[in-house]
């Protein structure tokens, strides 16, 4: 089976990084993975300001709409750190709260897909053409987590 997912409030809409699902890294907290992604496009630039602003927004989308301005100063290696950054931010959310961890664990071996009729990397877009990256890194997640949970069995079980 393929499991779809985009709107928070649709089926599997906690995969979204819109989800209500607040992480902490290094020290910060930040109500939304999307919060996270966003603002860390402006570390060390001259618009470094922006990230507090996009920690203190009250919605992702409104992180989402200020880190994609492109009249802002995004960092110049961007492409070559966003998927690092988003692996941190997606397996500390799956980490940090056990029921969504659980919904996740329970798709099994299915493919997942962010169906986003826009965006053709982190999705499928509209014609599911996209390389879906979202999606993939929750399968990767997931399969983390499963190895994680069995060296703690066997750890448990050696002693
Ligand atoms: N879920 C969801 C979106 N998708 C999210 O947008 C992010 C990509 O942003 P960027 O790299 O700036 O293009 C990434 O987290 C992707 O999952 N976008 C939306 O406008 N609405 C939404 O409900």
């Amino acid at each position: 089976m393929t499991i779809y997912f985009y709107k928070v409030e649709e089926p599997y809409g906690c995969f979204s990084n819109f989800s209500p699902h607040p992480i902490q890294i290094d020290g910060w907290c930040w109500q939304t993975v999307e919060h996270y992604y966003q603002a860390h496009k402006f570390v060390g630039t001259t618009d470094e300001a922006l990230i507090r602003t996009i920690k203190n927004v009250s919605t992702p989308m409104e992180a989402a709409l200020l880190g994609r301005d492109r009249t802002r100063n995004h960092r110049p290696d961007w492409e070559q750190v966003k998927q690092q950054i988003m692996w941190r931010g997606v397996l500390t959310k799956f980490l940090t709260h056990p029921d969504i961890q659980q919904i996740l664990l329970n798709t099994g071996e299915d493919v997942i897909v962010e169906d986003s009729p826009t965006d053709y990397y982190w999705g499928c877009g509209e014609d599911q053409t996209g390389e879906n990256h979202l999606g993939k890194m929750l399968m990767n997640v997931r399969q983390h987590i499963r190895q994680h949970l069995a060296q703690a069995n066997c750890k448990l079980v050696d002693r």
